[in-house]
């Protein structure tokens, strides 16, 4: 893919703890190059090095330690073919805004733009068809834009959950229900996150996803749009997906899990062992389409009856493949399962490295 080409790349919220993914996951890449550091004026005008609380295990790569950190304003970014965003989202949707603007390709984590109807919202191993929507985005763009637009990651719990979600809808056809509890991690709050003397010892009930009434529907939102619904103009799906989930913080460094009960619209519905099967041979346009960053395998459906577990499962597939387990009858719905997904890899950074390089394989980058 794209031998001997490379592309600049710009990170925003370098810093924080998606940012400092992004870092550790391009150093070495194929074609992406990282050029451009914005973070808050705290930040800008210090070397990488002395703005960054660097929290991976992984040294600082090389090459952006005395890279100086910039202010997130467009100018400093012009060179860049992709920015990625980490922003928090107190400021991510302005300043988004204005790089589009600028004629900007902007590959968003935070929540602010998932749910403007012209914005595709993708999980890179799910819905990658619906980057169609972009020639729209930058039609309807006062004025229309010729290289700017907004794609954004789904919420990172979301993502974990639709992978299997998808593979199920894709083999057996449209879910009908769908109970949903989540135990995620704290690197899911961002650094510092919750106070240790909150988590340690303890589970939050409500985390941050279903505390807030902005990002509660992100389940269903996204759900819906992966299991294969285009998150189209009107946003209506032929087949709505009923979705109940519950969100908790629990006392795990990286790696959202989730227990999923799910209702096939179809009747009978699968076996656990059609359904084990469905899941083990899900496989993704991103990796037909050779994107480096794209896991070779997208879901290991674990037998143990004690896996998926986060210590152990978190970096299947470098953090960008979903791990199942648990595949079970439910006596309720119909089957049920547990998924683990590396929030800051495949829930975050990742998935807007594999939305790049999707983008640049479909020529919608120029
Ligand atoms: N952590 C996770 O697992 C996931 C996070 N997300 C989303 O990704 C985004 C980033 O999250 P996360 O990395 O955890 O957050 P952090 O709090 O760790 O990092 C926030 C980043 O935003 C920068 N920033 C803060 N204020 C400003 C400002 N005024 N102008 C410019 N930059 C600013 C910070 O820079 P500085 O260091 O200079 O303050 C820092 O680089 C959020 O929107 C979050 O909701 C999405 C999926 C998963
Ligand atoms: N990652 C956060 C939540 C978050 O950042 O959500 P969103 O990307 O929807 O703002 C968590 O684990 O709770």
């Amino acid at each position: 893919m794209f031998e001997g080409r490379q592309f600049k790349v710009g990170i925003l919220g370098a810093t924080g703890t998606v940012g400092q993914r992004f870092i550790s996951l391009l150093e070495g890449h194929p074609f992406l190059v990282v050029h451009a550091l914005g973070a808050s004026p705290r930040s800008a005008g210090k070397p990488y090095e002395k703005a960054v609380n660097w929290k991976l295990s992984t040294p600082i790569p090389s090459a952006v330690r005395g890279s100086v950190v910039q202010e997130c304003e467009p100018q400093h970014f012009s060179d860049c073919a992709i920015v990625f965003s980490g922003l928090d989202a107190d400021v991510a949707g302005e300043i988004e805004m204005a790089f589009r603007a600028a004629e900007l390709a902007v590959f968003s984590n935070s929540k602010n733009h998932r749910r403007d109807p012209d914005v595709p919202l993708i999980v890179p191993l799910v819905n990658p068809s619906h980057l169609s929507v972009i020639p729209y985005q930058r039609a309807l763009h006062n004025p229309p834009l010729r290289k700017g637009f907004i794609v954004t990651n789904a919420n990172c719990s979301t993502t974990g959950v639709v992978v299997p979600l998808a593979a199920l809808e894709r083999q057996f056809g449209p879910l009908d229900a769908c109970l949903i509890t989540t135990m995620q991690a704290i690197s899911g709050g961002g650094y510092p996150g919750v106070s240790s003397l909150d988590i340690l010892d303890n589970v939050i009930l409500g985390g941050i996803v279903d505390a807030d009434p902005g990002a509660s529907g992100a389940h269903s939102a996204a759900a819906g749009g992966a299991a294969g619904h285009a998150k189209t103009f009107d946003m209506h799906s032929a087949h709505p997906l009923r979705i109940s989930a519950s969100c908790n913080r629990v006392p795990v460094l990286d790696g959202h899990m989730a227990t999923v009960s799910v209702r096939f619209s179809r009747r009978p519905p699968p076996s656990p062992q059609q359904v084990h099967e469905a899941l083990d041979a899900y496989a993704t346009e991103a990796l037909a389409l050779g994107c480096p960053s794209a896991p070779n395998r997208t879901i290991f459906v674990h037998d143990e009856p004690d896996r998926p577990q986060p210590r152990l499962d978190r970096d299947f597939q470098r953090g960008a493949g979903v791990s199942v387990g648990r595949v079970r009858q439910c006596p309720v719905l119909d089957i049920k399962f547990v998924v683990l997904a590396n929030n800051v890899c495949i829930g975050a950074a990742t998935s807007s490295i594999i939305n790049a390089e999707i983008a640049l394989a479909k020529g919608i980058i120029n």
